[in-house]
C-alpha cells in the first residue's frame, strides 16, 4: 500500500516545522508505523552526512533519527546552500551538482527539480507507512508561487493532509493564519485539515477566544497550541541563531566563558550545542572585537565559503583581536573553515569558493589550504593523535569540504582517521587546534576533557559529574518532544485523517 502523508506548512520561516515533525516522526515510530520523514527541497547551512557520503539537510538527518531510521538522500532530494549574495550550491541526491545564481535557478533548474523529487517521493511512499513532509517558509509566497516545489506542490503530489502552524510568540498570529489561507488557492486551502499554534508562553484562558473565532472563521480545526519548549534538538538553519539561547557569561554563573564566532556564512554551527550542557560554561555569538572580551575559548566554527568569512574577519578588525588573545591565553577551537583559516595560506586556484584569489590566513597554525572543485563528505572516525588529553581517544564526526589542507612543519596532526589519513593540527603548546571534524564536540567525553583543561589551567575545580552521551541525550530529547506534541494536540483527528488505528481504539 501507497504511503499516507501529512504535511507541516508553515504561516512564515522558523515557526517551528522542523521540530514538530521530528515529535510527529517520533510519535508514530512509537506506534511501531514505518514513518520516513521528507523534505523536497531545502534551504540551509546545517548540512548532515549520510552513512554513504550524502549530504542532506540537517533537520532531515535529525528527523530520521527519531523515526528511527537510517537517514537517505531521498528525504531531503534537493539542498541548496548559500554561498555567496544570490549563488547557491545545488546539492541533488547528497551530492555537488552546481553552483547556481538565484534567477536560473528559478528559471531553469525548477522544472528539472520536479521529476528528481517526484522519484524520491515515490520510492519513501513505496517502502513507509507514513510520510511526514515539511514545508518551506510559507506556501503563500504570491510572487513564488509558480515556482515553489517545496510547499502546496508536494502536498498535492502526495495527497497530504496539511497542518498549518502559526507563531505566537512573535505576535500577529490570528493575521498570519488568516492572511495564508486567504492567499491560497481554493484547493490548496481544502488540503488545510488543521492548525497547530505553537510557542505559546502566556496563560491557556486567554486564548481561548481566539481559537473559537479561528476555528469559525476558516471553518478549520485548531488541533492544539504547543506550549514553548526549550528542546536539545539541533537547529535547521541560521534562522534559529537569533532565538538560540546563548548564555551571557556573568562571572560566578558561568567560570568558563566560550566564544563563538559568527561567521556571515557560518555553517553546522550546531557543533557548539554541547557547550550548552557543560556545567558552568557561557557560550556566546560574537561578530565584533567589541563583543569578543576575554574568553577562556574561541572557536572558529565551519562557513561554507571560507574565503569571504575570512576577508569579513580581517575587514571588522578580528585578526589582530584573536593575535593578541592568544598570546593572553585564550584557547582558541577551528572547525573545517575555521580551521582553515588558522593556517598560513589559502589557495582558491578553481575559483570554487571566491573569485580565485589567494589569501594569507591567521598564521596560527603552520598549515596551508587549497580549495579543490571535488567535494568531501563523509562520516569520519579517528583517535586523538599522541599527547593530546587522552590520546587514543575514539572520536566520530563527519565531513564536509572542498579544502584540502597540509601540514607544513614540525607540528601533530590533531587526529588520526580511521582511513589512514591526518585530520587537523594542534599548536605544540596545546593552545591552538583545528579539525576538519564537524560534531566533534559531540564526542561528550571529549568536550568535558577540553572543559576540564580550561578549568585546570584557571586554578578551578574539575566537574566531576557524570557525562552522558549524545545518543542517550538525543533519545531523551526525541521522546520529550513526542510526549509534548501527544499531550497538547487531538492525535485522534489526525489518525482519523490517515484511516490509522489507535492504540486504544
Ligand atoms: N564545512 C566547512 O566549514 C567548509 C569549509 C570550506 N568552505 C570548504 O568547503 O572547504
Amino acid at each position: 500500500m501507497k504511503a499516507r502523508s501529512i504535511m507541516i506548512q508553515g504561516t512564515s520561516s522558523d515557526v517551528g516545522k522542523s521540530l514538530i515533525c521530528t515529535a510527529f516522526c517520533r510519535v508514530f515510530s512509537n506506534k511501531g508505523l514505518r514513518v520516513v520523514p521528507f523534505k523536497s527541497q531545502n534551504m540551509a547551512l546545517n548540512s548532515y552526512v549520510t552513512l554513504d557520503g550524502g549530504e542532506i539537510g540537517r533537520a532531515q538527518g535529525v528527523q530520521a533519527e527519531a523515526a528511527r531510521i537510517t537517514a537517505t538522500t531521498d528525504m531531503n532530494p534537493i539542498l541548496l546552500k548559500p554561498k555567496q549574495d544570490m549563488v547557491s550550491e545545488v546539492i541533488v541526491h547528497g551530492k555537488h551538482f552546481l553552483d547556481m545564481n538565484a534567477k536560473s535557478y528559478r528559471s531553469q533548474f525548477v522544472q528539472e527539480a520536479m521529476p528528481i523529487i517526484r522519484k524520491s517521493v515515490e520510492k519513501l511512499q513505496d517502502e513507509y507507512d507514513i510520510i511526514v513532509l515539511e514545508g518551506a517558509g510559507s506556501p503563500a509566497e504570491i510572487n513564488l508561487k509558480d515556482r515553489d516545489i517545496a510547499n502546496m506542490r508536494m502536498a498535492k503530489l502526495t495527497d497530504a493532509a496539511v497542518i498549518l502552524v502559526a507563531d505566537i510568540d512573535r505576535g500577529g498570529v490570528f493575521a498570519s493564519i488568516i492572511g495564508t489561507l486567504a492567499l491560497l488557492d481554493q484547493d490548496e486551502r481544502d488540503s488545510v485539515k488543521g492548525i497547530i499554534i505553537n510557542k505559546f508562553r502566556g496563560m491557556r484562558e486567554l486564548l481561548d477566544d481566539g481559537i473559537e473565532w479561528v476555528e469559525k472563521e476558516t471553518g478549520i480545526p485548531v488541533l492544539g497550541v504547543l506550549p514553548y519548549l526549550d528542546v536539545n534538538i539541533e537547529a535547521e538553519d541560521s534562522l534559529a541563531l537569533s532565538s538560540l539561547r546563548f548564555k551571557k557569561p556573568k562571572k560566578a554563573e558561568f567560570p568558563i566563558d566560550v566564544a563563538v564566532l559568527r561567521f556571515p556564512r557560518i555553517s553546522n554551527f550546531t557543533d557548539v550545542d554541547p557547550f550548552f550542557d557543560e556545567p558552568g560554561v557561557g557560550v556566546r555569538l560574537v561578530s565584533s572585537v567589541h563583543e569578543l572580551g576575554n574568553p577562556d575559548l574561541l572557536i572558529l566554527p565551519g562557513t561554507k565559503n571560507t574565503m569571504e568569512d575570512l576577508e569579513w574577519l580581517k575587514r571588522m578588525g578580528l585578526d589582530g583581536a584573536i593575535d593578541e588573545r592568544r598570546k593572553q591565553g585564550t584557547m582558541i577551537f577551528g572547525i573545517c573553515g575555521g580551521f582553515q583559516m588558522l593556517g598560513t595560506k589559502l589557495f582558491d586556484p578553481d575559483a570554487v569558493e571566491g573569485d580565485g584569489e589567494n589569501a594569507e590566513g591567521l598564521s596560527l597554525l603552520p598549515v596551508e589550504t587549497v580549495f579543490q572543485a571535488e567535494k568531501k563528505t563523509v562520516q569520519m572516525e579517528g583517535v586523538l593523535s599522541a599527547g593530546i588529553m587522552e590520546s587514543q581517544m575514539n572520536l566520530n564526526g563527519f565531513e564536509i569540504h572542498l579544502g584540502r589542507t597540509t601540514l607544513k612543519s614540525q607540528i601533530r596532526p590533531f587526529l588520526l582517521l580511521k582511513d589512514g589519513r591526518e585530520d587537523g593540527a594542534i599548536s605544540n603548546d596545546n593552545q591552538v587546534m583545528g579539525t576538519y571534524l564537524h560534531g566533534i564536540f559531540h564526542n561528550r567525553l571529549f568536550t568535558r576533557l577540553l572543559v576540564n583543561q580550561i578549568r585546570r589551567n584557571k586554578g578551578l575545580d574539575e566537574v566531576k559529574e557524570n557525562v552522558q552521551s549524545d545518543s542517550e541525550r538525543r533519545e531523551e530529547a526525541y521522546n520529550l518532544l513526542a510526549s509534548h506534541l501527544e499531550e497538547n494536540i487531538d492525535m485522534d483527528t489526525i489518525y482519523q485523517w490517515l484511516q490509522l488505528e489507535t492504540a486504544e481504539s
